[in-house]
């Protein structure tokens, strides 16, 4: 069975007011500001998977570029056989606004995009994976580990891809699985359901090639930033 989700797009009153507040209403630049905000910054329920949330428009270009300098300055991808990088404790300055970030958009919409014992916890997270992708590359289907929390964040920067959830317990024969296109500046919050009971994939292996309501994805590098928060031991 194949599904796609639908849109269930619900735009909070004081939503561009909150995160004109995020983004930082500075006088003298409208224009990165609107940007921040887009015409679709908004949280779509995934309605097949609890706890599946997807902000398209999270980061505007002009903050995707910045991050993305951010992370590339960072040093960690200089080699080509690097192509993952894992911080613990104490996270860059971007990643800690990135997780702010998260919070006050999450905060700012009358819904349960989180729930608020994890939406409140200190620190939102305190792990970070950023992983580049070239063309091609991807990431089997998994569960992520349970020495982390529940609440995981996923930001995609670059190219776009499809995501691919299927139930981590699947009846023998049985082929369920929702897509999401996961667009640069992008991002994805998985909890409960969505984060236990779904495994999660990227298939690229086809030379690049995804496929997209029949349309082809343009492939490209394709960088991640995961974020979560570790487990008490
Ligand atoms: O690159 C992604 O979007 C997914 C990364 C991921 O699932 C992980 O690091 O556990
Ligand atoms: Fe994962």
């Amino acid at each position: 069975m194949r599904r796609s989700p639908k849109n269930n797009s619900i735009m909070d009153d004081n939503e561009v007011e909150n995160l004109r507040a995020a983004f930082g209403d500075s006088s003298d630049d409208d224009d990165v500001v609107d940007q921040a905000i887009g015409d679709t910054t908004v949280w779509e329920r995934v309605e097949e998977i609890n706890g599946l949330w997807l902000c398209r428009n999270f980061l505007s270009s002009a903050h995707q570029s910045v991050l993305l300098s951010a992370i590339l300055s960072e040093g960690w991808f200089v080699e080509d056989s690097i192509n993952q990088a894992m911080r613990f404790g104490d996270l860059p300055s971007w990643a800690i606004e990135l997780s702010d970030l998260i919070r006050e958009t999450v905060e700012s919409v009358d819904l349960r995009v989180l729930p608020s014992d994890l939406l409140w916890r200190e620190p939102l997270f305190d792990q970070l994976i950023v992983n580049l992708y070239q063309p091609g590359e991807g990431i089997c289907a998994h569960v992520d580990l349970l020495r982390f929390e529940d609440g995981i964040a996923i930001l995609s920067l670059e190219s776009p891809c499809v995501m691919r959830f299927s139930p981590a317990e699947k009846e023998e024969e049985e082929d369920e699985y929702v897509d999401v296109l996961l667009n640069p500046g992008s991002l994805i919050l998985m909890s409960g359901e969505a984060r236990y009971q779904w495994k999660h994939e990227i298939n690229r292996k086809q030379n690049g090639f995804q496929v997209w309501q029949g349309e082809e994805i343009d492939q490209k590098r394709r960088i991640s930033i995961t974020l979560r928060k570790l487990c008490q031991a």
